[in-house]
């Protein structure tokens, strides 16, 4: 059976430093990803600033080009218009400010050909859903707070039914004391709407609120999928480990010889290290190590948790 969406041998290149005189680089951004995100389902995707989370949500929602790979919707290389939509992290750079937030709502309808009559009536619909005031969809963007723009902007992302929704970071330019509200808005919208998330955070307590499964990405690389709870309660590979270890409060206990922390500064994404890439890091790491690169694979006796590491657990 297909998946809804299916992320196929992905990879994300862009071309950096390149001038008069200068050969460009080539900058691995996304490299081999494989992911599948099935019907009604949360995957989080996690990883450190800089690791591609935002550069693989943007090919995910049609926003930008994979330069390898490909990306399947329902097992086709067309993503239906309207079906795939995007919240971003910045609520008030992502919203027109000369727009009324009617039309704002309302933009993916437009670009569907929906007629003005029934574009007004779904807006206020979601207005409605995502508890604006009444009256906000005949005002502008600039008289609403960052959380409420939030909600503008989930609105917009809800308003032309999608199947799937990728959220990058929506909470993290929010104030903490409303943090939770959208949280729950977003929560509930999913269970109402069946929505099939990928939502990309580095907060893992809201990770651990919200995924099915999660997928951690250091430096354009899978290096660890698997449910929610596997995760949590028993990371297998080191750099999953090394992150739950940083926030500790966070699932079900404490991971048993806690305490690691990374050592060293994430690698450049143009010049990535040989072999596993976070061999510069890793308390684990081997000869092997140096030289080559582990495949995404079960770890053993436990056929759904996949790591990318010669020594995973
Ligand atoms: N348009 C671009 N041109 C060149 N390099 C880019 C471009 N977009 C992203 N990058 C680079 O690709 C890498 C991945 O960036 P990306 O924003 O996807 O990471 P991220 O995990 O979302 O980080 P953050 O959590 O800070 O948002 C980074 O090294 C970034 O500098």
């Amino acid at each position: 059976m297909n998946a809804l969406l299916d992320i196929d041998a992905m990879s994300v290149h862009f071309k950096v430093g390149g001038g008069l005189l200068k050969r460009g680089q080539v900058l691995r951004a996304v490299e081999n990803v494989t992911l599948r995100i099935e019907e009604n389902e949360t995957v989080a995707l996690v990883g450190e600033s800089g690791s591609g989370k935002t550069t693989l949500g943007r090919v995910v929602a049609g926003l930008a080009d994979p330069s390898a790979g490909a990306v399947r919707y329902r097992g086709g290389a067309v993503r239906p218009a309207g079906k795939v939509q995007m919240i971003f992290q910045d609520p008030f750079s992502a919203l027109d400010p000369r727009m009324l937030v009617a039309d704002i709502v309302a933009e993916p309808l437009r670009l569907l050909g929906v007629d003005a009559q029934e574009r007004r009536e779904r807006a206020r619909a979601l207005i409605e859903q995502v508890r604006l005031p009444a009256d906000a969809g005949d005002r502008y963007p600039h008289e609403f707070s960052g959380g409420q723009r939030q909600r503008i902007a989930i609105a917009r992302a809800l308003v032309a039914d999608p199947e799937l929704v990728v959220a990058d970071e929506p909470l993290s330019a929010l104030d903490v004391s409303i943090q939770s509200q959208v949280l729950n808005l977003i929560a509930e919208l999913r269970e109402t709407r069946k929505l099939a998330m990928l939502f990309i955070s580095h907060d893992l307590g809201v990770v651990h609120h919200l995924a099915d499964r999660v997928a951690v990405l250091y430096l354009g690389r899978l290096v660890e999928v698997a449910k929610r709870d596997d995760l949590f309660a028993r990371p297998s590979h080191p750099y999953t480990r090394a992150l739950l270890d940083a926030a500790p409060r966070i699932g079900p206990r404490r991971v048993p010889g806690a305490g690691l922390s990374l050592r060293g500064e994430i690698p450049s994404p143009i010049n990535p290290p040989s072999g596993c890439v976070f061999h510069t890091r890793c308390p684990k790491a081997t000869d092997l190590c140096r030289t080559t690169a582990p495949a995404l694979e079960p770890a053993p006796g436990r056929p759904v948790q996949w790591a990318a590491c010669h020594h995973k657990e």
